[in-house]
């Protein structure tokens, strides 16, 4: 199985290193535009294969997009991430460019494969793929909810003082600091409801630390996180290539589900090796739907600032 990652940045050489170290596909090619990075990039990650104990074929290329040929999923995290104090939307003007050029690009070599998008603003690039490329909406993923639920795990397994693999949780809606919906009252441990040893504003700061998980290492770092990102891509890749059909929060084009049309935007998605097999309709109480609902005009009006870039 072939994963092409075009960007090989923090994030594409982080998604990179973990598919290959956990022996998710056969091949992965890194794509830049930055002369000789790609190349680079990968030639280090094939040096860590003996000491890992992984036989992955992983080469990189500049902008040659004939090595991406017939991959079985394309990754697309090239474009600029955001800094301290900057929201992901702000990207947008300079990411759309770079991901419909890519996109295009990217089809040139592989037209059965099924994308996975990860630039920023996540939500709204997903949405710009899918109308720009006119694939089915099966077969383009948007990674943001694997990496807010595991965020999300991780502040709830730090409240509650218990293993992080220990803890279940989901959020879902847009992959924004303001737009993000943390599941507090489906969050378990090992199955009992948190809110059971956790107080209600001990759950509400929780959610809100996870709301603001990317803004807090953006803000750490200088730039935005890459670590629990390329796991998080490589989680997503792995359900894919292997048909595991995990159910994962993923930013998808929705028709009805959850009362919303013509966005994509996360919500639970069984993934399997057609992409997106099923979106799983989640019983959500009013507030919950109140707050899906803010979530969704949210990401709708980002979709406008698209239109120069569709016509
Ligand atoms: N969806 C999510 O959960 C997450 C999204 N991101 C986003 O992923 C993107 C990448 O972040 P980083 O890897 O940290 O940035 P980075 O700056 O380390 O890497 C981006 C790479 O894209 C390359 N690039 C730019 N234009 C290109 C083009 N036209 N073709 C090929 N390569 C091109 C650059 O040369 C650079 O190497 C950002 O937009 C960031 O906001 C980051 C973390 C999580
Ligand atoms: O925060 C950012 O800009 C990058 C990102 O999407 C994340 O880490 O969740």
């Amino acid at each position: 199985m072939k994963v092409t990652i075009v960007g090989a940045g923090n994030v594409g050489a982080t998604c990179a290193d973990a598919i290959a170290y956990r022996r998710i596909a056969s091949e992965i090619v890194l794509l830049d535009i930055r002369e000789g990075f790609a190349e680079g990039k990968a030639l280090d990650i094939s040096q860590t294969a003996t000491t890992l104990g992984f036989n992955t074929k992983v080469t990189g290329s500049t902008n040659d997009y004939s090595k991406t040929a017939g991959s079985d999923v394309v990754v697309i995290t090239s474009g600029i991430p955001r800094k301290p104090g900057m929201t992901r939307e702000e990207l947008i003007g300079i990411n759309a460019g770079i991901v419909k050029t890519v996109a295009e690009n990217v089809l040139k070599f592989s037209p059965d494969t099924i994308i996975v998008v990860v630039s920023n603003p996540m939500d709204t690039m997903t949405y710009l793929t899918l109308k720009s490329t006119g694939l089915p909406k099966n077969r383009i993923i948007g990674m943001g909810g694997a990496l807010d639920g595991s965020r999300f795990k991780t502040y709830l397994s730090q409240a509650l003082d218990k293993p992080a693999n220990d803890v279940q949780g989901m959020v879902i809606g847009g992959h924004g600091d303001t737009t993000m919906i943390p599941l507090t009252r489906l969050a378990t441990y090992n199955g009992i409801p948190v809110s059971q040893f956790l107080s209600v504003e001990e759950l509400a700061k929780v959610a809100a630390d996870t709301m603001v998980g990317g803004a807090t290492l953006t803000g750490l770092l200088g730039t935005s996180a890459w670590y629990a990102p390329g796991a998080s891509v490589a989680y997503l890749v792995d359900s894919i290539l292997n048909d595991q059909k995990k159910l994962i929060p993923c930013s998808v084009f929705v028709e009805g589900e959850y009362g919303q049309n013509d966005i994509c935007i996360g919500v639970p998605c069984v993934i399997g090796k057609n992409g997106v097999e099923k979106i799983v309709d989640i019983q959500l109480n009013d507030a919950e739907k109140t707050l899906f609902a803010k979530s969704a005009d949210a990401v709708r009006s980002m979709n406008d600032a698209l239109k120069s870039v569709l016509e």
